[in-house]
C-alpha cells in the first residue's frame, strides 16, 4: 500500500504540537474523536495515536513507518531506528536531583546511593561512564516522589521549569542529557514510503525554518548598508530599496530568532530605524 504511517503520542506532552506540526505541513486530519487510526484526506499518510514508549518498537518492526517521540524515549528502548529530524518542540533536560538540605559534592556523591527512574538504561549507561557504583530502581512514574517516602537517595528524572522538584523537597545537580521531540523512521522503508517521507520531510523542515527564522525590514541609511548587509545575509542576500528620502534605504532580510535581541542593539547603533519584525508562514530555501 502507497500510504505512510506515522506514529505520534496518542494523549500527553507531544500530542498537540505532533498534531500542530502535520498541520502546518498542510496534512487534514479528521478528528475522528477516540479512533486510534486516521488517515490524512489530501496526503497518503495515515496516523497511528500509541503511548509513545511503544512507538520504537513498532518503529524498529515497520508497523509504523515513521514516528514522533522524545529522544530520552529512544535512547532509552535502544531500538534499530534513526533519527532523521531535529522538531524543536518538547525541549527538556535529563537530571540528576537529590534531597535539597543535603551536600552536594560532585557526581561521586552518587557512588553506592539509590536511584529512583523510569529511564535506568540512560542512567546505568551514564554512570558505567562515569565508573561509579549506583543501584538503579526502575519505576513507571511520580519519581520525585521517591525520596521522601524512603524509596531512593536521589532521582533521575526529566526536567523542564524545575517546579516539580521544587514542590517535592528537591534539587537539580547534574545535567546527564537534553532531548526533544524528533522523527525517526524505520531503517529499511520501502521505496513507496521513502518518496512519502522525502516530501514530508521537506516540509517539516520548512515550517521548523520559518518558526525559528524571522523577516525583518528597517529603515537605515545609505552608508550603513554594508555593515547591515553582513550582519543580516539573509536566504540569499538582503533586499535593498530607496527611500522617497535621499541617502536612505529601506532593508529587507531574515534574521533567526535566537539572534534576534543581539542584532538588534547592533542595528540601532549602526543607525538603523523603523525596524518592523515578522513572523514567516513557511521558509524555503
Ligand atoms: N516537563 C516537560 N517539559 C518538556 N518536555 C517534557 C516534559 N515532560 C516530558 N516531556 C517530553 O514529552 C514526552 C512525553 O511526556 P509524557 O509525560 O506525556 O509521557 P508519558 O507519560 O510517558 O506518556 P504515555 O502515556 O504516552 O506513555 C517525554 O518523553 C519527554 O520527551
Ligand atoms: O520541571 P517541570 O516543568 O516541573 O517538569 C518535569 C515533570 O514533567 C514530567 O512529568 P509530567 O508533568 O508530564 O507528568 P507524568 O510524570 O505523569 O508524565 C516529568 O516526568 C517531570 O515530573
Ligand atoms: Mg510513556
Amino acid at each position: 500500500m502507497s500510504i505512510l504511517k506515522i506514529a505520534v503520542q496518542k494523549s500527553g506532552r507531544l500530542s498537540e504540537k505532533s498534531l500542530e506540526l502535520l498541520k502546518e505541513c498542510g496534512i487534514k486530519l479528521s478528528n475522528g474523536d477516540r479512533k486510534l487510526k486516521t488517515a490524512a484526506a489530501n496526503f497518503p499518510i495515515e496516523v497511528l495515536f500509541l503511548r509513545d514508549d511503544d512507538i520504537p518498537q513498532y518503529v524498529e518492526q515497520g508497523v509504523a513507518h515513521i514516528g514522533i517521540l522524545g529522544e530520552n524515549e529512544v535512547w532509552e528502548k535502544d531500538k534499530n531506528v534513526a533519527v532523521i529530524e531535529n522538531l524543536g518542540f518538547a525541549g527538556c533536560k535529563m537530571s540528576l536531583a537529590i534531597p535539597k538540605d543535603e551536600v552536594y559534592t560532585d557526581i561521586t556523591y552518587f557512588n553506592k546511593k539509590k536511584i529512583a527512574t523510569s529511564y535506568p538504561k540512560i542512567l546505568q549507561q551514564f554512570f558505567d561512564e562515569q565508573q561509579i557504583e549506583v543501584e538503579i530502581e526502575a519505576i513507571g512514574g511520580s519519581v520525585e516522589i521517591a525520596p521522601g517516602i524512603g524509596l531512593a537517595d536521589g532521582i533521575f528524572d526529566i526536567v523542564s521549569t524545575g517546579s516539580t522538584l521544587l514542590m517535592n523537597g528537591l534539587k537539580e545537580v547534574a545535567v546527564v542529557k537534553n532531548s526533544s521531540a524528533v522523527l525517526i523512521a524505520n531503517k529499511n522503508l520501502p521505496e513507496v514510503q521513502q518518496q512519502i517521507l522525502d516530501k514530508l520531510l521537506f516540509r517539516i523542515k520548512s515550517v521548523n525554518a520559518a518558526n525559528t527564522n524571522k523577516y525583518i525590514l528597517l529603515n537605515a541609511p545609505n552608508t550603513a548598508i554594508k555593515a547591515i548587509s553582513d550582519m543580516l545575509p539573509g536566504m540569499k542576500s538582503p533586499t535593498i530599496l530607496p527611500l522617497a528620502e535621499t541617502g536612505w534605504s529601506s532593508i529587507h532580510s531574515v534574521v533567526k530568532e535566537d539572534e534576534f535581541w543581539t542584532v538588534i542593539d547592533q542595528l540601532k547603533a549602526l543607525g538603523a530605524q523603523g525596524i518592523l519584525v515578522i513572523p514567516i508562514e513557511k521558509m524555503i530555501a
